[in-house]
């Protein structure tokens, strides 16, 4: 990569160019890119991996409508603690690395890699930082709109496609009929699998598709239905999503600064509107710790354990270190003093 070729504008371009080498790695340290790209990381890392994959080339997609595309998507991620341009980008970046599995070697078409990483950039844009649950206790606007069915999730893809709808951002522009109809249908399945609450179904279906996994001579997974297709995409957003407790531990306890202080910041609201405060959300009763473990025990490892048993052998560094990033807060919980603890 060139400094010529970074797509932004930035004071740092030849470091900005050595943190960006890493972008089929895990690893990735998207905090760095956030502040060697001028705050702009979700713009840098998008226009890097349609580089890295030719999207450009393969659909015609003009380089400068690209860029005022992913600026304007970045300046509608709201400046909030966690769900801001910064997850955006590392769930999209989180995504090509996943999307490069051995075990997916040629499954899935250029097309669905496109969408794939687009669904990835778009899927929290404009999130104001509040969970479904408080959008529909507080009767807000974007609950009824939504009719409280996945109210985030669906904002996010209509804030992402109506910004297509000017000329000079309409990046699709030169796509088929048919390929446009596919890649929206293929999107709105993708970031509605982001929904918390579709977590339990997409994880059971996993399962049975891993348990009656078929697989080509060389270990690839084969995929034959539009369902099997769109369900191992929806489990990849979805594992990228929630892929935090995944990364090394320094990064990780970054994430869990911003979530606990987007999520206090919700219990504040609560309390001030004297509702009740959700879970986790009460800043004077922090278990930061503790409720980690909880994550990782109930919902992140077995999502990924299931991941990493589809693409075996692809993910299990990935499986790997979020066992010892388990195991570290195992180990490093406050002993609660004697006269409480039960
Ligand atoms: O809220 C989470 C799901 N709920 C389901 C109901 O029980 C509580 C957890 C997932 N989710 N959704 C959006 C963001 C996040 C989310 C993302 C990174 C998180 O932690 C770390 F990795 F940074 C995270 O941690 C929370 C706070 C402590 C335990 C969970 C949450
Ligand atoms: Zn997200």
């Amino acid at each position: 990569l060139k400094v010529s070729e970074l797509g932004i504008e930035t004071q740092y371009p030849q470091e900005l160019v050595d943190v960006l080498s890493r972008i089929n790695d895990w690893g990735l340290d998207t905090f760095k890119v956030e502040e060697l790209s001028d705050q702009r990381p979700l713009t840098a890392i998008t226009y890097r991996i349609f580089q890295e994959r030719d999207l450009c080339r393969i659909y015609s997609i003009d380089q400068s409508t690209l860029l005022k595309y992913l600026l304007m998507l970045e300046d509608h991620y709201q400046q909030v603690p966690y769900h801001n341009k910064a997850h955006g980008a590392d769930v999209c970046q989180s995504m090509h690395v996943l999307l490069n599995a051995s075990a997916l070697d040629g499954v899935f078409t250029d097309l669905e890699v496109m969408s794939a990483i687009f669904a990835s950039a778009v899927h929290d844009v404009d999130h104001p930082g509040v969970t479904n649950q408080f959008l529909i206790n507080t009767n807000s606007d974007l609950a009824i709109m939504y009719n409280d069915e996945s109210v985030l999730e669906n904002h996010h893809l209509a804030v992402a496609f109506k910004l297509l709808q000017s000329q000079e951002r309409n990046i699709f522009a030169n796509l088929t009929t048919k390929q446009m109809k596919t890649l929206r249908k293929m999107v709105i399945d993708m970031v509605l699998a982001t929904d918390m609450s579709k977590h339990m179904q997409l994880l059971a279906d996993l399962k049975t598709m891993v348990e009656s996994k078929k697989v080509t001579g060389n270990n690839i997974i084969m995929l034959e239905t539009y369902d099997d297709r769109i369900q191992v995409l929806q489990n990849m957003i979805h594992c990228a999503d929630l892929s935090n407790p995944t990364k090394p531990l320094d990064i990780y306890m970054r994430w869990i600064d911003r979530i606990m202080e987007e999520f206090w910041r919700q219990g504040d609201k609560e309390r001030d509107l004297r509702l009740e405060i959700s879970p986790m959300c009460d800043r004077r009763v922090a278990s930061v710790e503790k409720s980690q473990i909880g994550f990782i025990e109930f919902i992140v490892h077995p999502l990924w354990e299931t991941w990493a048993d589809l693409v075996y052998p692809d993910a299990n560094n990935i499986l790997e270190t979020l066992e010892q990033n388990r195991d570290w807060y195992q180990s490093h919980i406050e002993p609660e003093n004697g006269a409480f603890s039960s």
